[in-house]
């Protein structure tokens, strides 16, 4: 069986975009619980500023209670130096960065143009390279921007190949209100594999019109083997109001086990989760597989 890779982003991506904040021991179990359910790759924070994010500013503590030698990837988000101070000082393995291919959202979100951020960036790598930190890249925005509309699959080729030349080990391509539907997927990814190897580069898809797994079945058949996703789809999108979180990953799961890939994930210990962390935030989870099949205490 072919393996797909999971990279979990819930604690990450999930919690740092809804309305109520978790307290760290429920941040904690939340990652205990979803590496019991066997995901190896869990982005586990950000070290950004906590007056943009205030629901990552207590990343370095969740990092100090993790266990970083137990055989799980804990990457956190690092935007510029400062970040990247802090994520050393945490004893991070992984980091990634962030950019964007709408020169709009790169402003609003980390308050550079598109060329300033791949400069920020390019001083971060040499650094945490030269440490021994993998890095992984991120490009928003891939299929559409909530201030500029549609995105040319070619401005989206040309940051991803910016991030691979200076050293990404991956590059996540983010949908980041879910607008995208497949033949757009498909565009955007023939320009980007053009310049990146498919084997390199990871979808992230946001489900706010419900066109995530349909967008993901999409890019495993271009031979995407990595997807970003939430537990219970945690999550919405400060910028487009009415937004979803990124796609669940317990159906992302449900979709790979039943095309026959290979996941390494239990996808019951999984929904068990998806409802511990639904109920930490007073809601129901975001997926069609823990609803359909329910709480199990
Ligand atoms: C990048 C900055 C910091 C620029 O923000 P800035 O205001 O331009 O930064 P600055 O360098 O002028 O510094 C201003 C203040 O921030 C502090 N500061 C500066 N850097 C840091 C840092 N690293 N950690 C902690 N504090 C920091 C700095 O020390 C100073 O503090 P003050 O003197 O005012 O007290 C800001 O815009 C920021 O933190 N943005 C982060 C936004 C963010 O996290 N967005 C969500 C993640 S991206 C995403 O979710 C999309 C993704 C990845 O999931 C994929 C997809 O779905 O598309």
């Amino acid at each position: 069986m072919t393996n797909v890779k999971i990279v979990e982003v819930g604690p990450r991506d999930g919690l740092q975009n809804e309305k109520h904040t978790v307290a760290l021991a429920t941040k904690l179990e939340l990652i205990e619980r979803l590496a019991a359910a066997g995901l190896r790759t869990i982005e586990a924070g950000a070290f950004v500023s906590p007056k943009w994010v205030p629901q990552m500013a207590d990343s370095a503590q969740v990092l100090a209670a993790l266990d970083l030698n137990a055989g799980i990837d804990y990457p956190v988000l690092v935007p510029n130096d400062k970040g990247l101070d802090a994520a050393l000082a945490a004893g991070v393995r992984e980091i990634a960065v962030f950019g964007a291919a709408s020169e709009a959202f790169s402003q609003k979100n980390i308050n550079a143009s598109i060329a300033e951020s791949l400069q920020r960036f390019e001083s971060v790598m040499k650094r945490a390279l030269a440490a021994g930190i993998k890095v992984r890249g991120y490009v928003s925005c891939v299929l559409g921007c909530p201030y500029e509309g549609d995105i040319a699959p070619y401005k989206v080729a040309e940051v991803a190949r910016a991030l691979y030349g200076m050293g990404c080990y991956e590059i996540s391509l983010g949908d980041t209100i879910g607008v995208g539907t497949p033949n757009k997927v498909t565009a955007m990814l023939d320009a980007v594999s053009e310049v990146v190897p498919v084997a390199r580069l990871a979808g992230h898809f946001h489900d706010t019109y419900g066109m995530a797994i349909a967008n993901i079945h999409t890019a495993l058949q271009a031979g995407v083997r990595t997807f970003d996703s939430s537990v219970a789809g945690l999550g919405g999108c400060p910028y487009a109001k009415g937004a979803s979180g990124n796609v669940a990953t317990e159906d992302v799961v449900y979709l790979l086990h039943g095309l026959g890939y290979h996941t390494g994930v239990d996808l019951e210990q999984l929904a068990d989760t998806a409802w511990f962390i639904a109920e930490a935030l007073v809601r129901e989870p975001g997926s069609k597989y823990a609803k359909a099949r329910g709480l199990r205490s």
